[in-house]
């Protein structure tokens, strides 16, 4: 398990509780420290971190013999890590990625990251709804994982990379689904994080529920609109990778991204509310990669350039949300979309709020 934070030491004891034999790489001294001598760790302090499961930061030592790799750093120091673990490893030993985001300054996804830094090697994406309390917890919990060999037959299914990873994590309190979409379920994952800081927002607003489902069902066609840009399908963005996932981090202050969202929503500037925060609410920076990636494909996404404009354009959050709701009124459904754009005379007396993209 290549990175040690929240959820790589969650996925280290779904692992472990599937039989796994486990080594887990931190970064953090303090990490390892914790680990190897409380059995806590500082990401995941309410959880007892079995003895099997072994702690290290040497990455060559953590790597050794392995029979597979399981990144778990944030979307943006994964290029990086995959170059250092590429170097130590050979070169039939899958990887599984376990970040949600897009690269910053490429707009690649992550699987076209490893792609580029681990050329050739097998590679697997995991993804869903999935808190890390509540995985380490032992709580039910579903989640996709995709590889490209999964295949049209049993086959290949049953023979594919993303069906040994199911094995390697499946238990009776977590379930996996496979599927052949690793670009559909990875748009999921990334695009999610933004739409979750949007909910955040309207909480921390004193808005309640009837904006979080516009925003979760409209945040859904989003997310539709950029994986089938890119080519993933639209169909898998109705998973546990797409609406599942987007369902649970729009509805709950466990998310790093909705609590992030309501902070700014209740009024503190960006960095007020990141201040201090070890933890990652990647759709900050997920925030400016999904816009720019969907202005570079022609892709409309609206509520995401809204948190956009928020964090970076110094838009005042109602400023953002007269302007989303203003907007000329169109079709719902996708034979239509495109299709219809009325002047919203709710924005007749006031010239519309400009979101920059
Ligand atoms: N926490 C969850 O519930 C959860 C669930 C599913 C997926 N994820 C995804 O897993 C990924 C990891 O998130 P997390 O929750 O474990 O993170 P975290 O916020 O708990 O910890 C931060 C992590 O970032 C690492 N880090 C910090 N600076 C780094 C650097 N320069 N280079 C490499 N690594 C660095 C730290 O070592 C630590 O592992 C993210 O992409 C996240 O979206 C998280
Ligand atoms: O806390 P968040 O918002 O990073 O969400 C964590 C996971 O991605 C939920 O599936």
């Amino acid at each position: 398990m290549v990175g040690a934070g929240a959820w790589g030491t969650a996925l280290a004891l779904a692992a472990e509780r599937a039989g796994r034999k486990i080594t887990l790489w931190a970064r953090e001294p303090e990490v390892v420290e914790g680990v190897a001598m409380r059995r806590r760790n500082p990401f995941l302090q309410n959880h007892l971190i079995p003895g099997a499961i072994k702690v290290t930061n040497d990455l060559a030592q953590a790597l050794k013999g392995t029979q597979l790799v399981v990144l778990v750093v944030p979307s943006q120091y994964l290029r990086a890590m995959a170059r250092e673990v590429e170097a130590l490893l050979p070169a039939d030993v899958p990887v599984v990625i376990c970040a949600k985001g897009i690269e910053g300054d490429s707009g690649k996804l992550m699987t076209q990251v490893i792609a580029d830094e681990m050329p050739g090697r097998p590679q697997a994406i995991l993804s869903g709804p999935s808190f890390a309390d509540e995985v380490a917890e032992g709580q039910p919990t579903a989640v996709t994982i995709a590889s490209e060999d999964v295949g049209a037959t049993h086959e290949t299914a049953m023979a594919s990379l993303a069906a040994r990873v199911a094995l390697s994590f499946s238990s009776p309190v977590f379930r996996p689904y496979l599927s052949d979409d690793p670009l559909g379920v990875e748009v999921g994952g990334a695009v999610k994080n933004v739409l979750a800081i949007a909910c955040g927002i309207a909480a921390g607003r004193g808005f309640g529920s009837n904006p979080r489902a516009a925003l979760i069902t409209r945040g859904l066609a989003e997310i539709k609109r950029l994986a089938q840009a890119l080519g993933g399908r639209r169909e898998t963005v109705t998973g546990l990778a797409g609406i599942g996932d987007l369902t649970l981090t729009c509805s709950s202050e466990q998310s790093r991204n909705f609590s992030f969202g309501k902070a700014l929503g209740a009024g503190m500037t960006p960095d007020e509310a990141l201040a201090g925060k070890k933890s990652v609410a990647e759709g900050a920076v997920n925030a400016k990669s999904v816009t720019a990636l969907a202005a570079r494909l022609g892709v409309d996404m609206p509520i995401c350039q809204a948190v956009y404009a928020v964090i970076y354009g110094g838009v005042e959050v109602d400023a953002a949300m007269k302007a989303l709701l203003t907007r000329p009124i169109k079709a719902e459904s996708r034979e239509l979309e495109g299709l219809i754009s009325l002047p919203n005379p709710a924005n007749y007396d006031e010239p519309e709020t400009e979101i920059p993209a």
